[in-house]
């Protein structure tokens, strides 16, 4: 069953489109890898997945429900990171997380056990009670992460969650995004490449706001790859380059 179907989708800044006529699907429990360079669009979509600016043309839906017409059903069913994480520097890891777990409405006889299930994902629990301000980058991430998986969403939208992270906590993300498969529809947009193969097993490439290849990421490979081992890298480099 898809999850999210997206149709035609357009988004018109004043004279010039940030995304054009993007038409696709994920299915319930997949990972969808959302790759471009900078500026091709991939804020824009994640921006509109989620109800936080309106199409200029076309349909998203999320869980069948239109994301334009029924933003709250849709805001209820997705977690969402943002490129910059909407943190409140003052507050602790613990004051923040069950502040947002209070905005998603988790019934509160349940909020202690969602914080420590959420911090035991995001390996969070030993630095609950340290305001975020003090925080490393990663740790910073991985309060977004946590956010993003209160009250158990069934959808994920992250934009760039590694951005910034030195090499070992891009692994633990990596390995923690992994582990959310199956149990969520997960899309994730980066530019890192081997995130997505190790990660995704299907990918969108967008350039300039157009779909320039959707596929499994093997079916691209033996697609677009004149040698056996041709890798992911040099397809979004043929595709991209314009
Ligand atoms: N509010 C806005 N007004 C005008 N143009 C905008 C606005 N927001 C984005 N754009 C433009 O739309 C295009 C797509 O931007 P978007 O942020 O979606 O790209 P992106 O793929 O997420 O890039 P990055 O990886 O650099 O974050 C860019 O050319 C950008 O300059």
């Amino acid at each position: 069953m898809a999850m999210i179907e997206v149709q035609n989708l357009t988004k018109r800044y004043r004279d010039r489109s940030a995304i054009e006529g993007l038409t696709f699907s994920v299915n319930e429990g997949e990972i969808l890898g959302f790759l471009g360079p900078n500026g091709a669009g991939k804020s824009t979509t994640m921006k509109i997945l989620t109800g936080f600016l309106p199409p200029s043309m076309g349909t998203a839906k999320v869980a069948g429900f239109d994301v334009f017409e029924q933003p709250l059903e849709v805001k209820r069913r997705i977690g969402y990171l943002p490129e910059t994480p909407p943190l409140y520097p003052e507050m602790t890891v613990r004051g923040y997380l069950k502040f947002v777990a209070e905005l998603k409405k988790v019934p509160g006889r349940g909020l202690k056990a969602e914080l420590d299930r959420v911090a035991g994902l995001t390996g969070l629990s030993d630095i609950m009670d340290r305001v975020i301000q003090n925080l490393s980058k990663g740790y910073k991430q991985r309060v977004g992460i946590a956010q993003a998986l209160l009250g158990s969403p069934p959808v994920l939208i992250l934009d760039e969650p590694t951005e910034g992270l030195d090499p070992s906590q891009r692994a633990d993300v990596r390995s923690l995004i992994k582990g959310l498969a199956g149990k969520h529809t997960l899309i994730l947009s980066t530019h890192i490449l081997p995130e997505v193969t190790m990660t995704c097993e299907k990918v969108l490439i967008i350039h300039q706001g157009k779909m320039v290849a959707y596929d499994e990421i093997q079916k691209l490979v033996s697609v677009h790859g004149q040698a056996a081992n041709v890798s992911l890298e040099e397809i979004f480099i043929k595709l991209t380059a314009a």
